[in-house]
C-alpha cells in the first residue's frame, strides 16, 4: 500500500513509519516540525538525542534498504495538504499531525486557540483533501481515549446504542473531554464523522491510550533511528516521567490522590495497531472507531509498578493536582475491535520497565529538573511560562 504518514517526525509518527516501511508498504513522511519547535519554546529537549530528518531517512536506507519520502509542510496551509496528496496518491493517510500535549493547550489563551486551530483546520484540509482527489483513501486518525472523559458507565467503541422513551438509536459515544487538547480531538471526530456521512469517505478513529515505552525494533536499529523520549512535565506523559524520576532519584509526582486511571498502551503495540488498521481499511462512508488501550491503570498503581521494578530506592509525592480532573471513578473500556484484527499485546511487563530504566539511565545527564514539576494549572486561565515563573 501506499502509505502517508503525517506527523512523520513526531514521538509516534516516525516509529510508525519505519513499521510499516519495514512491512513493505511504500512510506511518505510529511511535518512542519513543530513539535522541535514547542521544545525550543519550552527550553526543553528530548532525553534521547534524535536526528534531523534527512539523517533519520538517511539512516533507513542504508539499515534497510528502503526509501520514505518526505514532505515539508503545514496542513494548516490547504492548498499544500492537496498539492501534497495529489503528488503522492496514497491508499492511506495517518494522521498524527497535531498538537497533543494536554497541559500545553492550557497553557493560556493563546496556546489553546493555537491547539484547536492547528488541530481542527488541519484535520478538516485532510477531509477536503482526500474528498477532492480520491474519496476512497483511508483516513487513519489519532483521536484520544481523553475524548470520553471518564463516564460513569461503559466506555463503547466511538458508538453508543441508545434507548429512550421507547425509542432507539446509535449515536457518537456521549464525549467529555478534560483538556482544550482534548477537546480538540473531539471536534476532529464529528467533522470526520460528518465527512463519512455526506462524502462518503471512509476513515477510523483511533482513540488511544497514554502510550509509554522508546523503542521499536525498527528505531533500535541503529541511534540515528531513535525517537523522542519526553519527560518535562508538559510533553512528558505519566509512564515515561515515572520511569526517569526513579532513575533520577526524583519522587514520583502522583497528580493529587493518584486515583485517576487511564487507559494505557506500548509504543510497539501502537505502531501495529496503525498497521493492522491500515491493512484492513474501513468501508466507504463508515466511521469506524476503535478504542487503542490495552490494559487500564490507575496513576498510583503506575508509579507502584514503577517503584517495584526499580532496583533502588523509590519516593512517591502527591502534588496538588494541577488538572481539573475525577480522582475516583468507574473505569472500564471496550477494547476488541484491534484484538479481533490480529493485535497481540504487549502488556505492560518488568522486562519493559527494565529497559526504559536502562534508556532513561543512560541519557539522565540530558535532564533538565527545573522541567520536571508542573507548572501549568487547569484552574488558572493564565500559567506562566518557565521563562516567566
Ligand atoms: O507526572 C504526572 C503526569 C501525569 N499524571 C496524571 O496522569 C494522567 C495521564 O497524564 P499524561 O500527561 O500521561 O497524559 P495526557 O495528558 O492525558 O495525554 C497523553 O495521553 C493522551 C491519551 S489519554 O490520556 O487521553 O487517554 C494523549 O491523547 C495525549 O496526546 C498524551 O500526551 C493524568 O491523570 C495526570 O493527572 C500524574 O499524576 N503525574
Amino acid at each position: 500500500m501506499r502509505i502517508l504518514v503525517l506527523g512523520g517526525d513526531g514521538y509516534l509518527g516516525w516509529p510508525t513509519a519505519l513499521h510499516l516501511s519495514d512491512r513493505g508498504h511504500e512510506v511518505a513522511v510529511a511535518d512542519n516540525y513543530a513539535r522541535r519547535a514547542y521544545d525550543h519554546e519550552m527550553g526543553v529537549q528530548s532525553l534521547v538525542p534524535i536526528e534531523p530528518m534527512q539523517v533519520r531517512l538517511e539512516a533507513w536506507r542504508q539499515v534497510s534498504g528502503k526509501t520514505i519520502k518526505s514532505y515539508y509542510g503545514d496542513l494548516v496551509d490547504g492548498d499544500f495538504t492537496v498539492e501534497m496528496i495529489r503528488d503522492f496518491r496514497p491508499d492511506t493517510i495517518v494522521h498524527f499531525a497535531e498538537q497533543r500535549a494536554a497541559p500545553y493547550s492550557m497553557i493560556d489563551r493563546r496556546h489553546a486557540v493555537y491547539t484547536q486551530q492547528n488541530n481542527v483546520v488541519g484535520n478538516l484540509n485532510v477531509l477536503f483533501a482526500i474528498q477532492e482527489v480520491d474519496p476512497d483513501i483511508h483516513l487513519v486518525k489519532l483521536g484520544t481515549m481523553g475524548e470520553y472523559g471518564t463516564p460513569n458507565i461503559d466506555i463503547e467503541e466511538g458508538w453508543l446504542e441508545v434507548t429512550h422513551k421507547g425509542r432507539t438509536d446509535r449515536v457518537l459515544y456521549p464525549k467529555k473531554p478534560g483538556s482544550f487538547y482534548h477537546l480538540s480531538k473531539v471536534h476532529d471526530s464529528h467533522n470526520i464523522e460528518f465527512a463519512c456521512r455526506i462524502w462518503g469517505l471512509r476513515a477510523t478513529d483511533l482513540n488511544q491510550g497514554v502510550v509509554y515505552g522508546q523503542e521499536t525494533p525498527q528505531t533500535a536499529l541503529d541511534t540515528r533511528l531513535a525517537t523522542r523520549f519526553d519527560y518535562d512535565a508538559i510533553f512528558g506523559t505519566v509512564l515515561n516521567r515515572f520511569v526517569i524520576q526513579a532513575v533520577l532519584g526524583h519522587p514520583l509526582t502522583v497528580y493529587g490522590t493518584g486515583g485517576q486511571t487511564r487507559g494505557l498502551i506500548d509504543i510497539r503495540d501502537t505502531v501495529e495497531c496503525i498497521r493492522l488498521a491500515s491493512e484492513n481499511p474501513a468501508e466507504p462512508g463508515e466511521f469506524r472507531v476503535f478504542n487503542q488501550i490495552t490494559e487500564s491503570f490507575s496513576v498510583e498503581e503506575i508509579a507502584k509498578v514503577v517503584a517495584n521494578s526499580f532496583e533502588g530506592e523509590v519516593s512517591v509525592e502527591h502534588l496538588d493536582n494541577p488538572r481539573v480532573e475525577q480522582q475516583e471513578h468507574y473505569y472500564n473500556v471496550v477494547h476488541t475491535g484491534l484484538v479481533e484484527l490480529g493485535l497481540e499485546p504487549h502488556l505492560l511487563s518488568n522486562t519493559l520497565i527494565e529497559s526504559l530504566f536502562g534508556v532513561a539511565d543512560k541519557y539522565k545527564d540530558r535532564v533538565d529538573l527545573a522541567a520536571m514539576l508542573p507548572t501549568v494549572k487547569w484552574r488558572s486561565a493564565s500559567s506562566p511560562m518557565r521563562t516567566e515563573a
